[in-house]
């Protein structure tokens, strides 16, 4: 009996990784952007896990572009300084003092702990935030915010050249303004820029439920932009979904093919996502897959 079933689990293993192989020939030298949120990064196991599937991915030939976010890290370190915070339309506003916080949990602590996960699993990442090499350059979105940034202007043949030596990006949203200031941007605003200016493949946004949900509470496999408007209009999508659906519709009218919105806590999300037939989350594009 006990043989049988190992036997029966070689048997889906297997199956797997050859349903695995036209996706892996599909996806050979795709860029895939994932949007890492602070909500999805989870314990030590699941940040392993997830640098992991990275690394797997860089193996197998794709390129992939890590844009982390660490909005629950920013909250525990201003929470620890006694700094007030409070956010207006899902983004945080931000005056100097909150910027020094932000900026040194966001390219100190988050990044280089994602760094450091993927290296440990014997990949080679190098950490940046918008601002280095003038990646990404941003207005103030609002005077109210202060110092929240929207990305105008987004040159990405830094990632190019870190992807031609091997080398997997990891970016902290951070932008750089035209009169030296830095910016704080919505770490899916940033991944959606940087999708956009790079013409991504895919960019997967990773988040803390199974992805978009519809009336009755069921996870939409694939939506068209004109689906999620629809469900916007009716409230369906609401809260911090709102920001994540306007940057697929974003990426998508700014060249990325496809767009999905999955639970980055669930083991191996990227990879069931990428490799296998059923995919995971919600699956947003013109054309249906
Ligand atoms: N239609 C919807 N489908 C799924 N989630 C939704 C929907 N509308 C609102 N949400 C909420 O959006 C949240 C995801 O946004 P957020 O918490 O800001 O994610 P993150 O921290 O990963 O960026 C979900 O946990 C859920 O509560
Ligand atoms: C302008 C703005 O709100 N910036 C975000 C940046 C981090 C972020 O987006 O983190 P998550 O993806 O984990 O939410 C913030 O300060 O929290």
């Amino acid at each position: 009996m006990k043989k049988q079933m190992i036997n029966r689990d070689w048997i889906a293993t297997a199956r797997t990784l050859s349903e695995a192989l036209p996706y892996l020939q599909r996806y050979t030298g795709a860029i895939v952007v994932i949007k890492f949120g602070g909500h999805a990064m989870g314990d030590q196991e699941q940040m392993q896990s997830f640098a992991r599937d990275i690394v797997l991915m860089n193996q197998v030939g794709l390129h992939p572009v890590i844009v982390h976010g660490g909005g629950p890290m920013i909250n525990e370190l201003l929470g620890k300084l006694d700094i007030k915070s409070e956010f207006v339309g899902g983004k945080r506003v931000t005056d100097e003092a909150t910027m020094e916080v932000v900026e040194m949990v966001l390219s100190g602590l988050v990044n280089k702990r994602i760094v450091q996960a993927i290296n440990g699993q014997g990949g080679r990442a190098v950490g940046i935030s918008g601002k280095d090499a003038n990646m990404m350059v941003c207005d103030p979105v609002d005077p109210a915010l202060g110092l929240v940034g929207h990305p105008v202007e987004v040159t990405p043949d830094v990632i190019h050249q870190m992807h031609g030596h091997g080398i997997i990006p990891v970016v902290a949203p951070l932008g750089a303004g035209r009169d030296g200031e830095t910016f704080n941007v919505n770490g899916d605003t940033a991944a959606g820029a940087i999708a956009a200016a790079l013409k991504a493949d895919r960019l997967l946004l990773l988040t803390d439920v199974a992805g978009v949900k519809d009336e009755s509470g069921e996870v939409v496999t694939q939506l068209s932009p004109e689906q999620v408007k629809d469900l916007t209009e009716k409230g369906v999508i609401a809260g911090g979904m709102i920001p994540k659906t306007e940057t697929a519709l974003d990426a998508i009218s700014g060249g990325v093919r496809a767009v999905v919105i999955l639970d980055g806590r669930a083991p191996n999300a990227c990879l069931l996502e990428l490799f296998t037939d059923h995919g995971a989350g919600s699956l947003i594009r013109d054309v249906p897959r």
